[in-house]
């Protein structure tokens, strides 16, 4: 009968269930491995994206977290910058509104001046039976997860990657792989964003575009945790 919590305070690492930064870190790969370059990591103030950005920022990256929760962003920036002594810059968007990603990658250069790499991690998601899910429920999160993730590589790579090249990640899933309850929904926008990342990946590569997908394990971030303990 153990609560999630309870499970983290014996067994788990320490950055599971918050959106706290690390007390101490041990790098894998050099300290100056991103050393100066710069990261658009959208969903960045919660969860994975908030995690990408802080071991980015450990290796020397400046990173800009963009989502809708502006307030939710400049908490997690400050965090962010105390712990690792990296610029963070907090941006609103909507992913499914490209004259705001227009808008936070204009801002992006024009702060920072450079843009090296871009980590698709926005996501809506929901535990739902396909029979109960709404039309504008399965729209909702088609246009959040692969819209969204188009919508931001397309302006992008416009604005600085087709010129100068440069990374996408796209954050994925493995829910489609072989088929999940009540994620009819995620399952096919993840399955559509994998095929994207391939398209992608050939049209962008001769521009120095690199496009890769990375899906994490089951329940990693905090919301899904979350989640899974009210269902
Ligand atoms: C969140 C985690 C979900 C699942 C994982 C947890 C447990 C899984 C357990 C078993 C599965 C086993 C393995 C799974 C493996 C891995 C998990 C894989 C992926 C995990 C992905 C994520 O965690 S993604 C990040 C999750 N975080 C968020 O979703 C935060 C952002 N979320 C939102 O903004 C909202 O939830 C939103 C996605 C609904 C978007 O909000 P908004 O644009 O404001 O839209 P609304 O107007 O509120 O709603 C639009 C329509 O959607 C309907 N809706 C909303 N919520 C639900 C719901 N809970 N159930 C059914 N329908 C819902 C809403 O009614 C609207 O439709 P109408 O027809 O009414 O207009
Ligand atoms: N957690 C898990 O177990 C797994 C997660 N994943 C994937 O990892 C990624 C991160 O998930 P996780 O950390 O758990 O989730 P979180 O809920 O913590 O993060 C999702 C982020 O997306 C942002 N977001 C949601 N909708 C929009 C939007 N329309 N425009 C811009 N930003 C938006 C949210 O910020 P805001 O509300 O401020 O907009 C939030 O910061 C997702 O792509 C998810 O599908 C994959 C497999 C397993």
């Amino acid at each position: 009968n153990s609560t999630p919590q309870m499970v983290q305070s014996s067994l788990l690492p320490e950055d599971v269930y918050t959106d706290d930064c690390l007390t101490s870190y041990t790098h894998v790969y050099s300290p100056d491995l991103l050393k100066d370059q710069v990261a658009f990591i959208t969903g960045g103030g919660s969860g994975i994206g908030l995690r990408i950005a802080e071991i980015f920022m450990r290796h020397g990256c400046d990173t800009v977290i963009a989502s809708r929760n502006l307030d939710k962003l400049k908490e997690a920036a400050q965090k962010l910058t105390s712990a690792t002594g990296r610029r963070c810059l907090p941006l609103c968007i909507d992913v499914r509104k490209p004259e705001s990603i227009t808008a936070a990658v204009d801002e992006t250069l024009k702060d920072f001046g450079r843009l090296d790499i871009l980590i698709n991690n926005a996501a809506g998601n929901f535990l739902c039976p396909a029979s109960s899910l709404s039309f504008n429920a399965f729209k909702t999160v088609l246009e959040i997860d692969t819209m969204g993730t188009f919508n931001t590589s397309k302006v992008v790579y416009e604005k600085w990657f087709k010129d100068h090249g440069g990374n996408i990640v796209n954050i994925s899933a493995t829910l489609g792989y072989k088929g999940q309850a009540l994620q009819v929904h995620a399952g096919s926008a993840k399955a559509a964003n994998d095929a994207m990342t391939r398209h992608l990946a050939v049209e962008w590569g001769p521009s120095g575009v690199r496009v890769n997908t990375v899906a994490p394990g089951p329940i990693s971030g905090t919301e899904g945790m979350r989640r899974l303990g009210e269902y």
